[in-house]
């Protein structure tokens, strides 16, 4: 995205590429999977991204390459400017460890099971020297404050907490180095309904009062496009848009956010899905040029070829990008849409059926 954004960038990819080895392809044979392709992104300071897409599309390998979890295959992965990858490892767990924390899906497997809550906040401080054993001990009760968890649970063990008590330690723990970005890859999802809101609303408060950036992984669109800064669309591996969060639906441009967005409850009235054509590709085998054309209504031949350039979008300079050769003229209606998918493809079947299929 341009520089004419003013926050500071915390993290930056660039030409990031992550390809899976995996038996598959036979006894002796190994297939290569595409979960992540040519990914150009900058995280700002404050800024909360949020990451969509169907099952498979690479949200969370891109969410593991924004922390450091996961090497990149090929591209480089700056923090404050520096290429991590290009570090050693003791170098790299020190400058990323304390600029980013994580927050998994499922605390009930991410947190150690044999550490009580005491010795999970303070294992991060320990590592990384935060202090005397005194301060370490102090900043424990105060991250324990800071997300809401009563004295008592320090010396219980991850086992014995609630699903949202679980999930409040693993964001203490996550804030524990004071960092500017948090990575939340489906922070609600393995939780209960009736604390989900809760836990969404912590993380929302904490990231006013710490002004903390924050990249929001979620399969849970209407959410995303209420809490984000910016939406980022990815699809078979690559981000094909990224755009305000401010005016979605219309104001995407690429045929696949429009549809995916059309098929989500609750945020177009009433809901009328855009229909696609076929199921989406597998990730060992995507398709040459743009990824979306298999499926896309406005796909010619030419979109085989290469996959389409980045071009700004109408939703504003530097916040607006996509990759798409036919993009849809901002503001379309969805109706309009549906009817020239319909028109083009002879289909009416939505894309979550698709999903599926
Ligand atoms: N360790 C791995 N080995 C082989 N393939 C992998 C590995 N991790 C992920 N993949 C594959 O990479 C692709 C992207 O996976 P990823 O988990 O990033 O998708 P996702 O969008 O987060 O999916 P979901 O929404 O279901 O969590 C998928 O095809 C997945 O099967």
């Amino acid at each position: 995205m341009s520089a004419s954004v003013p926050h500071q960038s915390i993290v930056e990819l660039r030409d990031v590429h992550v390809v899976h080895r995996t038996r598959g392809g036979g006894m002796f044979s190994r297939e290569r999977v595409y979960a992540l392709t040519g990914a150009d992104l900058t995280v700002r300071a404050g800024e909360t991204i949020g990451v969509v897409g169907e099952s498979g599309c690479g949200k969370s390998t891109m969410a593991k390459v924004l922390v450091g979890l996961q090497r990149p295959t090929s591209g480089t992965v700056a923090f404050s400017g520096k290429d991590v990858w290009s570090m050693n490892a003791a170098e790299r767990r020190l400058h990323i460890g304390a600029g980013v924390g994580m927050i998994f899906q499922d605390p009930a497997t991410s947190l150690n099971r044999r550490m009580p809550v005491r010795d999970i906040l303070r294992d991060p401080l320990d590592v990384h020297r935060r202090g005397t054993r005194k301060e370490r001990e102090e900043r424990v009760r105060e991250l324990m404050a800071l997300v809401g968890l009563p004295r008592s649970v320090a010396d219980v063990l991850p086992s014995q907490l609630s699903g949202g008590q679980r999930q409040r330690v693993s964001i203490a723990r996550a804030l524990a180095l004071e960092p500017g970005l948090v990575i939340a890859d489906e922070p609600t999802s393995a939780l209960d309904v009736s604390v989900r809101a809760q836990i969404l609303n912590l993380l929302l408060d904490l990231k006013e009062r710490l002004n903390l950036a924050m990249v929001f992984v979620s399969h849970d669109i209407q959410t995303v496009k209420r809490i984000s800064d910016r939406v980022v669309t990815m699809y078979l591996g690559r981000i094909v848009e990224q755009t305000p969060a401010a005016g979605l639906p219309e104001v995407a441009q690429h045929p696949y956010t429009r549809a995916l967005f059309s098929a989500t409850p609750g945020l177009l009235s009433p809901l009328d899905p855009i229909p696609l054509v076929g199921p989406v590709p597998l990730a060992t085998k995507p398709p040459t040029g743009c990824p979306f054309r298999t499926r896309c209504w406005k796909a010619t031949d030419g979109c085989a070829i290469e996959m389409p350039p980045v071009r700004s979008g109408d939703g504003g300079a530097g916040s607006h990008e996509f990759r798409c050769y036919h993009p849809v003229p901002a503001g379309s209606s969805n109706t309009e849409l549906v009817e020239l998918a319909r028109a083009a493809t002879g289909r009416t079947t939505p894309l979550h059926v698709e999903e599926s299929a």
